[in-house]
């Protein structure tokens, strides 16, 4: 299985995500710039965290516009897992491929500290391998966390099970009914503001975020057929 590691001008945690994929999950990866148009030859998308065109406008603004934007469009039209980590999950609903917006924190400041989560939904390509209601430990780092959308669309969300992750316990950013992380209705883009990426060893004070990248691997392998 082969994932891409979209690198945007401003990006800052695509290092981690490739040691996280590379290293820890042990699968082919590679950095693809911005300005790519064709990732026919990946697997799965990530969108990593950071500063992409520094934050100008509103975080993620600016890089939506991106030629590797409409690859990652297409990606997600053919089914495959795109994963969007706090910047990249700004993208993402700039590109119109999760619903809602972002806001500025509630407390107007930069927040980088571990939180505690419970993950709503185990039955999508990315939480298969945790349990239903697992709380798990997964760090933060964001200016812009705050989850809005329309009820209309909180009323979708709530229905089809699209909210995948919620804080629990405290909720750090004031984001719309405890959201941290999305999907799409079809199930195969995660937009969510924490990074597992970062919590993919003990050595880094938690490996729950190692699960969702297994649970990636666990789809693919289950969708494709090895010939060979
Ligand atoms: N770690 C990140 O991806 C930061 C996202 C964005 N720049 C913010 O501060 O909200």
């Amino acid at each position: 299985m082969k994932f891409a590691v979209i690198v945007f001008p401003g990006s800052n945690c695509d290092v981690d995500m490739y040691h996280a994929i590379a290293d820890e999950l042990q699968e082919e990866v590679e950095y693809v710039w911005h300005d790519e148009e064709n990732l026919d030859r990946f697997d799965a998308i990530l969108l990593p965290g950071g500063f992409s065109y520094g934050d100008y406008l509103r975080s993620g603004a600016i890089a939506r516009f991106s030629n590797v934007m409409k690859a990652v469009q297409k990606a997600a039209e053919e089914g495959k897992p795109i994963l969007g980590v706090c910047n990249g999950f700004q993208i993402l609903l700039e590109a119109g491929l999760l619903p809602g917006a972002m806001r500025r924190n509630n407390s107007l400041k930069f927040i980088c500290r571990p939180v505690s989560l419970k993950v709503e939904n185990n039955e999508t390509m990315f939480t298969s391998s945790y349990e239903q209601g697992e709380i798990i430990t997964i760090p933060i780092a964001h200016g812009e966390g705050n989850y809005y959308c329309d009820e209309p669309t909180l009323k979708r969300l709530i229905e089809n099970r699209q909210i995948v992750f919620r804080y629990h316990g405290e909720n750090p950013n004031g984001s719309l009914a405890d959201i941290a992380g999305i999907v799409n209705e079809k199930g195969n883009v995660l937009g969510m503001m924490p990074h597992p990426e970062r919590a993919v060893d003990v050595l880094l004070g938690s490996a729950d975020g190692l699960k969702l990248f297994q649970s990636i691997v666990k789809y693919w392998r289950e969708t494709h057929v090895i010939t060979a």
